[in-house]
């Protein structure tokens, strides 16, 4: 192994810290990360890509001329700003104007340190990568180049896409590898953020795993993927064994983008003060009645300790809201906070989803799963819908929370787990224990601590102070001004009996803003149900039996009948929101088993 890359691996094994080599697009980038303290320089042309506009994918655009456009950001911005460090240079191996050796020598004498394959072929899909591999153009040259800058006394750094990329390199002896995990997206909803979280380690460890049985274990450095702020690298680096990682985009183009963004999106919101609201710090989580004053400060209480809390009230009431402001002020604030919609798994897949599982444990387990309570853990669990769990899934739970420890299904060693579980229900568990619904000794070890947040109707002092910020919060996206709500539309709605609670206020607030035409919104297509809590909208929500049987038939008819608003539709249907959201969405993708 080149000593500069068994100095990095020794200094990251001593230290305990993750190696870091950025790929700097400009000067000012490179210095400041050298000054904060990087490892590694890397001069690919995807940097100067980036420093126009463009994710490093374009950097395959102009294929032709990689190696000059490689050579300008080494000269005129990464070599000057090193202070220092060493600088490793990506080189096109298929450029057919350039003698490998030649072209290898120069860089040395530029001051260049170790060598990668950047542009690679492997980002190449499909037929163009056949023809590009059938012309001679293929990762053939990229092995080679490598094996030559081996030869030069360079380091060497392979960026590798697959297992078969990673066995080619492997076999001429690479100081490093750079795992790509995955094109590295601008944005993406939450709950996919997880998934692909999930998914991006599992497959990071299935190319380490190829690695498994070399004499000695070549460096491992992360590329792209989903990862796009230091708490996702905490997670990377809790569950796989890699070195450090390598970064162009999520050093560069995303932080800017995210603070460029959220800071003038925040000012956007920004509220000027107002006398008659209390707590002006409590942001996220607002409301001036005596029963939310109550809420939070049983939450403050709560949230210092490390008691499981069960949440109760009706759909949209503010239960995951709640939930997580017990995450945040409590001790285990820095450390993940996951959710699982019990609800919306069907009952096979549900261990599997709390406990993940190892390739082939079933049918259709092509790869390993890691679960809830694994990603969780030193965090928090919030397990939402929680009576919808089938009675075998509360066996299981319960055992995970009296051992304190999981075991992957198809695995046969225990994980132990330090998860502080939160579980929210639009039922009272207390009473689904009498009927013999839940088990009770799952309830007492879940319910150290219940909290009921109240239905909107009954704290309707909260209507005006959510309704201002939700019309806050709606001009600031829809880009509009000077929207206020006029006084008969305030009057509707606190006739109104919300049964989509709080979620379903927002909604009304931002379709008035979109449908109607002046800036003061008079409500003109909202209709108060008169405070009347009719038998649609009357009692709790989800019921496991119940939304077994609810068909797709019936919510598209519940949500034509609600005109077009999910959460009445839900609640009408007696169940949850989310449940309903999951049937669309399972009945969308084809999927015939029940979603319950
Ligand atoms: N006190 C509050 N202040 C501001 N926004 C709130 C408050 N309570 C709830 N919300 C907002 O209302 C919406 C619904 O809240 P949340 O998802 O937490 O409800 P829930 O009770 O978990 O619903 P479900 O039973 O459908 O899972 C969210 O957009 C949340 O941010």
């Amino acid at each position: 192994m080149h000593s500069l890359v068994r100095d990095l691996a020794r200094t990251a094994k001593q230290s305990g810290s993750p190696v870091l080599a950025v790929s700097a697009g400009s000067g000012q980038i490179a210095e400041y990360v050298v000054e904060a303290g990087a490892d590694l320089l890397f001069a690919l042309n995807a940097g100067l890509y980036r420093s126009l506009g463009h994710g490093s994918l374009a950097s395959l655009l102009a294929y032709g001329n990689a190696n000059e456009q490689t050579e300008e950001l080494l000269r005129r911005h990464i070599l000057p700003n090193a202070g220092g460090l060493p600088v490793v240079a990506g080189v096109m191996a298929s450029d057919p104007t350039i003698d490998v050796d030649a072209r290898l020598a120069h860089l040395r004498r530029m001051g260049v340190h170790g060598v990668t394959n950047w542009p690679t072929v492997g980002f190449i899909d499909g037929k163009i990568r056949e023809a590009f591999e059938e012309e001679g153009y293929g990762l053939s040259n990229e092995v080679e180049l490598l094996a030559a800058a081996r030869k030069q006394g360079m380091a060497t750094f392979a960026f590798v896409l697959n297992v078969e990329d990673i066995r080619r390199f492997a076999a001429v002896g690479v100081d490093a590898f750079i795992i790509n995990a995955g094109l590295t997206p601008l944005q993406f909803a939450i709950g996919d953020r997880r998934d692909r979280l999930q998914d991006s380690l599992i497959h990071i460890n299935r190319m380490i795993a190829a690695l498994d049985g070399a004499a000695s274990r070549p460096l491992c450095l992360v590329y792209g993927g989903p990862f796009t702020d230091v708490e996702d690298f905490a997670t990377l680096f809790r569950q796989v064994k890699v070195d450090g990682i390598a970064g162009g985009s999520v050093f560069e183009r995303l932080p800017v983008q995210a603070i460029t963004s959220n800071f003038v999106r925040r000012c956007k919101t920004l509220r000027l003060v107002d006398p008659d609201v209390e707590e002006p710090g409590r942001r996220e989580m607002l409301g001036r009645s005596p029963a939310f004053h109550d809420l939070v400060r049983t939450i403050e209480r709560v949230a210092r300790f490390d008691a499981n809390v069960v949440i109760e009230g009706e759909t949209g009431v503010g239960k995951e809201l709640a939930a997580s402001l017990i995450h945040e002020l409590s001790p285990r604030s820095k450390q993940p906070f996951i959710t699982l919609n019990c609800g919306a798994i069907p009952s096979g897949l549900l261990e599997s989803e709390l406990f993940g599982h190892e390739r082939g444990a079933f049918t259709g387990a092509d790869r390993r799963r890691i679960g809830k309570f694994e990603l969780a853990n030193r965090g928090t669990l919030l397990l939402d819908e929680i009576a919808d769990l089938s009675p075998a899934a509360q066996v299981a739970l319960l055992r995970v929370l009296q051992q304190r420890e999981v075991v992957r299904v198809g695995a046969d060693n225990p994980i132990p787990l330090n998860v502080r579980v939160i579980a929210a229900t639009n039922r009272s568990l207390a009473e689904l224990v009498e009927e013999g619904k839940f088990r009770s000794d799952l309830y007492y070890r879940l319910s150290t601590v219940t909290l009921n947040i109240p239905p909107l109707r009954e704290r309707l002092d909260d209507l005006s102070v959510l309704a201002s910020d939700f019309l806050q919060k709606t001009a600031a996206e829809l880009g509009l001004s000077g929207l206020a709500i006029d006084e008969r539309f305030e009057e509707d709605m606190a006739r109104h009996s919300w049964p989509g609670n709080i979620r379903e206020l927002r909604q009304v607030i931002s379709r008035a803003a979109i449908l109607e035409d002046g800036p003061v919104l008079r409500g003109t297509y909202f209709q108060p149900d008169g405070g009347r809590r009719t038998a649609m909208s009357a009692g709790h929500a989800s019921d496991n039996a119940l939304s077994r049987r609810v068909t797709i038939e019936d919510i598209h008819r519940a949500i034509a009948l609600a005109g077009g608003n999910k959460s009445v539709a839900a609640a009408s249907l007696k169940i949850s929101r989310k449940t309903l959201y999951a049937k669309l969405d399972a009945a969308r993708q084809g999927v015939t088993e029940p979603v319950d």
